[in-house]
């Protein structure tokens, strides 16, 4: 049996200031390094062969946090541009509410949840999914399916998209799913790769 833990970073700067962030290179909060080491603690059970994150700081620093947490602070951390957020275009470095006093709710809602609507000059959710998908496929199925226990720390909406392949979620489902800073959802897989468990710590 395999295991692989998703976990979104803690809270960051922009999300402190309401700010999109897509691929600006944001730290951690105080209040985003707690969160972190609030998911190790969570994580007390976890034993883990492999660790991911992106190359954004907010990412790493809070797998770093993680592990320290959990006394696995010597494993390899495998940083990987595919795992970065949704890259959120010229909304990037734009107040939240500023934006949807200026261009309205349903206007900025669509950006930030449709799976097809694209931010102006960003990515939309379904090109997130694929260059997630395709790193999930090429680079952790292998390392599932050899039996390891994977973490994985990522970003809000490449976590959305990456459960959407996992747990087959519909458009709908997607569009409705937020994932908390710090959030924690947990898998354990057959051999074949098929979930037989799930759950949010
Ligand atoms: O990139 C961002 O602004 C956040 O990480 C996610 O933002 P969202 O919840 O507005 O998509």
């Amino acid at each position: 049996m395999s295991q692989l833990v998703l976990v979104r970073h803690g809270q960051s700067e922009a999300n402190r200031a309401g700010v999109f962030t897509g691929w600006l290179d944001v730290p951690l909060t105080p209040r985003g390094e707690a969160e972190a080491r609030g998911a190790g603690r969570r994580l007390h059970d976890f034993h883990f062969d492999a660790a991911y994150c992106s190359t954004l700081v907010r990412s790493r620093r809070t797998l770093e946090l993680i592990l320290a947490e959990l006394n696995q602070a010597s494993l390899a951390i495998h940083a990987a541009d595919a795992l970065r957020e949704r890259m959120y275009g010229a909304l990037q470095g734009l107040n939240k509410a500023e934006t949807i006093a200026r261009y309205g709710l349903e206007q900025v809602t669509r950006w930030r949840r449709s799976y097809e609507d694209a931010p102006p000059e960003g990515e939309t959710l379904h090109h997130t999914l694929d260059r997630v998908v395709a790193y999930y496929n090429e680079v952790l199925v292998p390392a599932l399916r050899a039996g390891q226990r994977l973490l994985v720390v990522s970003h809000g909406n490449t976590l959305r998209a990456l459960r959407m392949q996992l747990e087959g979620l519909t458009v709908a489902q997607v569009e409705a799913l937020e994932i908390p800073t710090g959030g924690i959802r947990a898998y354990e897989l057959s051999p074949a790769l098929v979930i037989t468990s799930m759950a949010d710590l």
